[in-house]
């Protein structure tokens, strides 16, 4: 008994030693240490973890909201928040985004763990390992525009059709969704016919639940906590195998379409053709030449996995915005009314609008930008992770933390953008030279520094010429009912990492006989010529707007590539994984464009 008692005690006594040494130890390491932002404290070692059980998968309140309130509670535009020593730092303002994620952005360019995402559903291709996979040279706009302007061109039956279909049933008709997907297959992989343009752009909406459910960190505590992605059984990772098979279709069956195409000599040219061409990888895909030691297969997978991200990143993005659009438009029948007097004075009833317009619509203009402003697609962007320890103002960001930029919150400043509540297209007029404007949306609903979208142009163009057309030729507004009395307004948005409207019912009516026959002819084969005359490159366009303005400091002025980051490469949580990692070198002219 005695024996039990002095051992008993002996144990305890060296379990009380190495906890103060293990305290004292900890002591001394932070004892200089400034103070983490602040936010919920939480318990001992598992942080806030109750509330990132209750809040996982709960969409009450969406996360970006949630964020701002928090930054309201602690007072403070940085907030931070621990799960079992998982650190999330979340910016509320543009002034923390531009100085971390832009200024320091060679420290704030990678991507967290988001293990649910990238394990388990198998998104491990996607934006993970982008940057240092290639720089996506999103060449000339202008050469885009025959066939952005076809594609909301054509067929021209089916756009009255389109136009039937809601007069007939008033019921949600997705075309929209065909239209921005239509652009970017046939840009991305040269697809041109109907079914094989229908199929793909199901595919990637069928993806894109999984990718919307598990892209923001934390969405899963498999994110906070990867260990249990070996739980056999767990709950998640039996939705993680509903998901994945759609996810390894997106990625592979496109590639084997254009595979085949490219071995019966019928692909047409498009980024994934330019890109094999110019990799001298064309050969790979005729079974009778290939002779696999002589070519870079590794490369092949670059271009693949590239080609994949643009497909998929950019068609539910952009449909999203267009849906939106005609869903705003709808409930503001006074906007609707002065941007088609803009567009009368302007294009008038003879033609549909161009790209040549665009600069003399100001209004049309400020109308696309209030949208992605008052509805943000992607209210979180991405998260960053920042790669080594860093302080700002007077706050301590530890190395690998998570860092959210809340676009959302910042779109939403009434230091910025007055009145922010209200859906305000005027905002963005300047009545007269000296009158200033808020800062264009575009500076922060498509992410934050090296990591900006590099297809937003892209989108924007696509989103613009549909709602031009539309607005030009149709009006839009509520359905009626049987009594004529307007319903009340649904805006009613599901949430997650993009932000889509559910499924709504509008009204759009050609505006006139003659707006409807303009809607059938299209567009002139004039108009499918306009070549460019110069070369934009994307991310020249970037530096020019934004660094010449001095809007995004974070880029180098006269830097050709502000997401070309020097120093350490191997991004994304699989940063050192051979399998993961392409070998392009940041500082070669090796680059991928997107032609
Ligand atoms: C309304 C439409 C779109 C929105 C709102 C949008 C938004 C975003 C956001 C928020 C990011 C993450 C930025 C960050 O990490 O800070 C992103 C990344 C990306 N987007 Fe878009 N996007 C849109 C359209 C497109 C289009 C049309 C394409 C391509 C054709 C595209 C391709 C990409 C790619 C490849 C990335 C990954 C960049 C990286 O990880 O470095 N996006 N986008």
């Amino acid at each position: 008994m005695r024996t039990d008692t002095s051992i008993f005690l002996t144990g305890f006594g060296a379990f009380l030693f190495a906890v103060c040494c293990l305290y004292i130890s900890l002591l001394r390491r932070f004892k200089n240490r400034p103070l983490l932002p602040p936010g919920p404290r939480g318990y001992p070692i598992i942080g806030d973890l109750f509330n990132a059980i209750s809040y996982a998968g709960e969409a009450s309140v969406p996360l970006w909201e949630r964020y701002l309130d928090m930054g309201q509670k602690y007072n403070s535009d940085v907030i931070h928040i621990d799960v079992l020593g998982d650190h999330t730092i979340i910016l509320n303002s543009a002034r923390a985004t531009t100085e971390l994620l832009e200024k320091r952005s060679g420290l704030y360019s990678d991507r967290p763990g988001m293990y649910m995402m990238t394990d388990l559903v198998g998104w491990h291709w996607d934006f993970s390992n982008f940057t240092e996979e290639l720089f996506i040279k999103i060449s000339s706009l202008e050469q885009y525009r025959p066939i952005i302007h076809s594609f909301s061109n054509q067929p021209r039956v089916r756009r009255a059709q389109f136009i039937v279909n809601f007069l007939i049933t008033n019921f949600y008709f997705p075309w929209y969704e065909s239209h921005a997907g239509s652009i970017i297959l046939r840009l991305v992989y040269g697809m041109t016919t109907q079914s094989e343009l229908n199929t793909f752009v199901e595919l990637a909406s069928l993806a894109t639940e999984s990718a919307i459910a598990t892209m923001n960190h934390g969405s899963f505590i498999v994110d906070y906590f990867p260990l249990l992605k070996y739980v056999p059984g767990a709950s998640f990772k039996r939705k993680a195998n509903v998901w994945a098979p759609a996810v390894a279709e997106v990625i592979n069956a496109p590639w084997e379409k254009l595979k085949a195409s490219v071995a019966s000599g019928t692909a047409l040219s498009c980024f994934a053709t330019k890109n094999l061409e110019k990799f001298n990888l064309m050969t790979i895909f005729d079974t009778d030449l290939v002779e696999t030691d002589e070519v870079d297969l590794d490369m092949e997978k670059v271009i693949k996995n590239c080609a994949g991200i643009a497909y998929f990143a950019g068609l539910d993005t952009t449909k999203a915005l267009i849906m939106t659009s005609i869903l705003a438009i709808s409930h503001h029948p006074e906007v609707l009314a002065k941007a088609q007097k803009e567009l009368d004075a302007v294009v008038g009833p003879s033609r549909l609008p161009n790209f040549s317009d665009r600069t003399n619509l100001p209004y049309v203009e400020a109308f696309i930008r209030e949208v992605e402003r008052m509805y943000p697609i992607t209210p979180l962007a991405v998260a960053h992770r920042v790669m080594a320890d860093d302080i700002y103002e007077g706050y301590f960001i530890p190395k690998d933390a998570t860092v959210v930029g809340n676009a959302w919150a910042i779109l939403h400043s009434e230091e910025l953008y007055k009145d922010p509540l209200k859906f305000n297209p005027d905002r963005f007029i300047q009545d007269d030279k000296d009158s200033s404007v808020p800062p264009n949306p575009e500076l922060y609903a498509f992410g934050f520094g090296r990591r900006i979208c590099p297809g937003r142009y892209l989108a924007l163009e696509s989103t613009w010429i549909l709602i031009a057309c539309l607005l030009a030729t149709c009006d839009i507004t509520r359905p009626l009912e049987e009594d004529v009395r307007e319903l009340d307004p649904v805006l009613d948005f599901v949430d997650g990492m993009t932000v889509h409207p559910k499924p709504y019912d509008c009204r759009i009516v050609p505006r006139s006989a003659a707006a409807l026959n303009l809607m059938k002819t299209g567009y002139s084969a004039e108009i499918h010529k306009c070549a460019s005359k110069h070369r934009v490159l994307l991310n020249e366009r970037e530096t020019y707007e934004n660094v010449n303005s001095g809007k995004r400091k974070g880029c180098i002025k006269g830097e050709s590539n502000p997401r070309r980051v020097e120093g350490p490469t191997g991004y994304g949580p699989h940063g050192n994984d051979p399998g993961y990692h392409y070998p392009i070198d940041a500082t070669s002219n090796q680059s991928l464009k997107l032609y």
